[in-house]
């Protein structure tokens, strides 16, 4: 607070208008700790019925490092003034208020950093605009309200939030600053005068108010006069030198002694400055400030009192700021640490898998055009983009690494869906920077095999189709379609003796043996080539595709396209340079041993999931599953409001998946009624990630690149594709002709009749057949492969060009300045057709 009448009143409207039970004032200069918030909320949990207000501890942050509205570090500041408040503050909150608390006599929350129940606070009349010290008259108030009407009340401390603001670095700023706060106080005792000594109004009337009378109040005005008596007696001859020396020394021995159980507690408790030498300065400051600062201090509040019984004016002097040094670079953690990369070994920079510039909490966000939100919710479709003024000279200046610190170098992971995710999908993709979460039907030991697998595969090089000079050219046409690249590499032993193409297996009888067909000593690659040599020689020799070799030993395939993208894209990998894998757990049975052994799998990232993620089971299912995953990255889902959101978050989730009923295999929508349109759920669980320094993926829905752009402009840190991979070489189902030459893979619904037999498959028939009959999805579709992009690199090829170009639309380098920067209007059918190319004339 600290805001003036104007900001009082200002504070006042909002009370009236907020709409959740607690509410915060704070100061607009001051730095909260990440977990600060929950943990000052915690005893209004804990002791619902009885807590009216809880406040934490203020410190201050001059001196700190500061970065992106956090203190990275809290240095000690090397100005005195500034260090004797730092130890003033310790002895206040530290030892001062927890005492009163425990007394039930708090009297100050501080304005800075104070948590309170709204109710009230409006029952109360809101801030008194007048007082100078609105934070503790606010307090009192709502003592005397509810001792009067006997209802049971506790305001209460909280010593381990902590809330960083400045502090003044001068004398002058600080002489106004305690004038004022000593106006405050002698205007609060006189306004509840009838309190004081009062036993109807328990520990406050009779311990806390006395004392703020005699001592905080009146204690100046015996220091003053008793300082002026000393130096009257000492010019008159009269000083009991001795005595007055040994009282000098008590005095001094009792600061000093006060001031170093604050910053033994601060050390033992709390430790909040780590450096040696900053405890020394702090303990030398706890004996310096009792010659000259302490003195002077009285001083400034008995002018304060002066002023009051004068009966002058109140007035609010607006402190001067010095503002935060901010320090850079920083980047935030998946678990919402910041941390401080300028601090990093170069090594573990350049692999930590948490991106610069990516703090979350304080980032502005994606803007409505012409400030217009709609009242209505939308979904893609509903929405365009508008180009901003951009320094983005290229789409290759933009890095696409996601904010959430899974370790995706593209925003792109695939849905857990059996017809799309399996190996080769969790392969292809984590090599172009993008994650496959394998679904949660398949047991834990496949998902073991399937992790190993993906793990042991090359992250730049293609993994070969491999048969025998024996094998027939039947097999080898069977094996095509599984990769995109296009060749089947004959192998004696580990190395390659041939190549075999799909036009050279044409024509010929299914039982030929490929030594017949194959181009033999083929041209091959050694590993290691340059990329862009690798390209100029496939394309010399006019081959597509290449063996590529160590010595003479296969270890991989290389196309021309697999150069250039190779050379485009980082691969998503963990902290040993292996392919990131991730997998889904499902919210029934036994979720932490089920987390548990996917761990122990190798899983990279986890993800609980389940089509209602905002049922108590659902969070359980998160809390268990966070339980055992340690450093492990947890995404959980499905929600689409912002409580569903937080409650995951508060659970354990690192990510929140977002969308119901957006999905193209699904019918709940249709089934239900519920779900939301998915431009605007995104948009608002975002909104409530960032705030607890968390992300979201968006999940389903997703047809066109423009989708994924737009929900990264909605805040999304990545986006889940299902459906759109399906009709790929690389998606899990097998391939079929549909009789005219057109290839397609059958997919379905997770939560299909068909899955939902799979997943139940050991359970009785009766059990079955009643789980079936919840289906909120599709058994069977038909998903083409598109001729022309039939591999699942060539649909990220397409994504990744449609995102790049829209960043550099929006003027925007990274994930988090485009959800910052973009600007989006809302359109109507006739819009969005008008963006539909025409592949015919009309
Ligand atoms: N994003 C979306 O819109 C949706 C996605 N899906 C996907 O389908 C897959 C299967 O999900 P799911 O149905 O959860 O898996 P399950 O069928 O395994 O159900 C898991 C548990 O959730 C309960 N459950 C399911 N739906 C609801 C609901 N609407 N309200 C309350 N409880 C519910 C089930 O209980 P009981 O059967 O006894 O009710 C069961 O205990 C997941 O991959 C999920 O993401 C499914 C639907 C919507
Ligand atoms: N309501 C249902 N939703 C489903 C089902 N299977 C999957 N899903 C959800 O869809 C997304 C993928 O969306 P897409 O548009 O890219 O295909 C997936 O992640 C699930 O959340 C289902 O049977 N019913």
């Amino acid at each position: 607070m600290g805001a003036g009448v104007g900001g009082l009143d200002a504070l006042n409207a909002a009370l009236n208008v907020a709409r959740h039970p607690l509410v915060r004032m704070v100061a607009a200069d001051s730095l909260l700790e990440p977990e600060a918030l929950v943990q000052v909320a915690r005893p209004f949990v804990e002791d619902r019925a009885n807590v009216v207000a809880a406040g934490g501890v203020i410190r201050a942050a001059n001196g700190a490092r500061v970065a992106r509205g956090s203190v990275l570090e809290p240095r000690l500041s090397s100005r005195w003034v500034v260090r004797f408040q730092v130890v003033e503050y310790l002895r206040s909150f530290l030892l001062g208020r927890t005492g009163w608390a425990d007394a039930n006599a708090l009297l100050i929350i501080s304005g800075a950093f104070g948590l309170f129940r709204r109710d009230l606070v409006v029952e109360v009349g809101g801030l008194d605009a007048l007082s100078l010290a609105e934070d503790a008259e606010l307090v009192v108030t709502l003592q005397e309200h509810l001792r009067r009407q006997r209802r049971p009340h506790r305001v209460v401390f909280v010593p381990e939030p902590v809330c960083w603001t400045e502090v003044p670095e001068t004398l002058a700023v600080l002489g106004r600053q305690r004038r004022r706060w000593s106006h405050g106080l002698a205007q609060l005792l006189w306004k509840h005068r009838r309190m004081i000594g009062n036993p109807r109004f328990g520990p406050v009337g009779v311990l806390g108010l006395p004392f703020f009378l005699l001592f905080e109040l009146l204690g100046p005005v015996v220091e003053v006069v008793g300082l002026a008596s000393v130096a009257l007696a000492a010019g008159l001859g009269a000083l009991d030198v001795p005595t007055a020396l040994v009282m000098f020394g008590l005095a001094l021995g009792l600061g000093t002694l006060l001031s170093t159980a604050a910053v033994a507690v601060e050390e033992f408790s709390y430790a909040r400055y780590t450096r040696g030498r900053e405890v020394g300065a702090l303990l030398l400051a706890g004996l310096m400030e009792n010659v000259g600062y302490r003195q002077l201090h009285a001083w400034f509040r008995l002018r304060g009192l002066v002023a009051a019984l004068l009966r002058r004016t109140p007035v609010w002097t607006a402190m001067p700021r010095t503002g935060f040094t901010e320090a850079e670079p920083v980047a935030v953690s998946w678990s919402g640490e910041i941390a401080d990369l300028a601090r990093m070994p170069a090594r573990e920079r350049a692999r930590s898998p948490i991106s610069p510039g990516s703090a979350c909490g304080t980032m502005a966000v994606m803007r409505f055009l012409n400030g217009q939100r709609p009242a209505t919710d939308l979904t893609y479709a509903d929405v365009f983009m508008v180009p901003n003024h951009s320094t983005v000279g290229s789409r290759l200046e933009v890095d696409l690494t996601t904010p959430d610190g899974v370790g995706t170098t593209i925003p792109v992971v695939v849905a857990n869906m059996t017809a799309i995710s399996g190996r080769r999908m969790a392969e292809t993709v984590a090599r172009r920077g993008g994650l496959a979460v394998l679904p949660q039907d398949i047991p834990a030991d496949v998902v073991g095999e399937v992790v190993a697998w993906t793990k042991a595969r090359h992250p730049v090089y293609d993994t070969p189709i491999t048969l025998s000079p024996t094998s027939t050219v039947g097999e080898a046409l069977a094996l095509l379609t599984k990769r995109a690249h296009g060749i089947v590499v004959v192998v004696e032993g580990s190395s390659p003796v041939g190549v075999v193409t799909d036009g050279q297996c044409q024509g010929v009888d299914r039982f030929t043996q490929l030594s017949q067909v194959m181009t033999e000593d083929p041209l091959t690659v050694p590993a290691g080539t340059d990329l862009p040599k690798i390209f100029d020689v496939l394309s010399g020799e006019r081959v597509s595709a290449a063996p590529v070799v160590e010595g003479d030993r296969l270890v991989g395939v290389v196309t021309r396209k697999g150069a250039l993208r190779s050379a485009l894209y980082q691969p998503a990998v963990d902290a040993n340079g292996l392919l990131l894998t991730s997998a889904a757990v499902g919210i029934n049975g036994d979720v932490a041993g089920k987390a548990g052994a996917l761990l122990a799998a190798g899983v990279d990232v986890l993800v609980v999931d389940t089509a209602h993620g905002h049922q108590e089971k659902a969070v359980e299912a998160v809390r268990a599953a966070r339980s055992v995953a340690g450093s492990m990255p947890v995404v959980a889902g499905n929600v689409v409001t912002a409580q569903g959101t937080r409650d995951l978050i508060e659970a354990g989730a690192d990510v929140a998946k977002v969308g119901v009923g957006p999905g193209a295999m699904c019918t709940t929508r249709m089934m239900t009624g519920v779900g939301r349109p998915q431009f605007s759920a995104v948009e608002e669980c975002a909104a409530a990630a960032r705030a607890l320094g968390k992300h979201v993926w968006a999940d389903g829905g997703v047809r066109h690149p423009r989708d994924i752009a737009l929900a990264l402009a909605a805040g999304a840190a990545s986006v889940m594709v299902g459906s759109w991979f399906a009709g790929t070489y690389e998606s899990a189902g097998d391939i079929h002709d549909d009789g005219s030459g057109r290839l397609y893979k059958e997919s379905f619904g997770m939560a299909s009749a068909r899955a939902v037999k799979a997943r139940t498959s050991t359970q009785s028939g009766f059990d079955r057949a009643r789980a079936g009959l919840f289906e909120e999805g599709i058994s069977s579709s038909r998903m083409y492969l598109d001729p022309a992009r039939p591999g699942v690199e060539d649909l990220v090829d397409q994504i990744v060009a449609g995102v790049r170009s829209s960043f550099t639309y929006a003027g925007a380098r990274t994930v988090d300045e485009f959800h910052e920067r973009a600007v989006v209007g809302v359109q109507s059918a006739a819009g969005y057709e008008e963006g539909r190319p025409l592949p015919t004339s009309w």
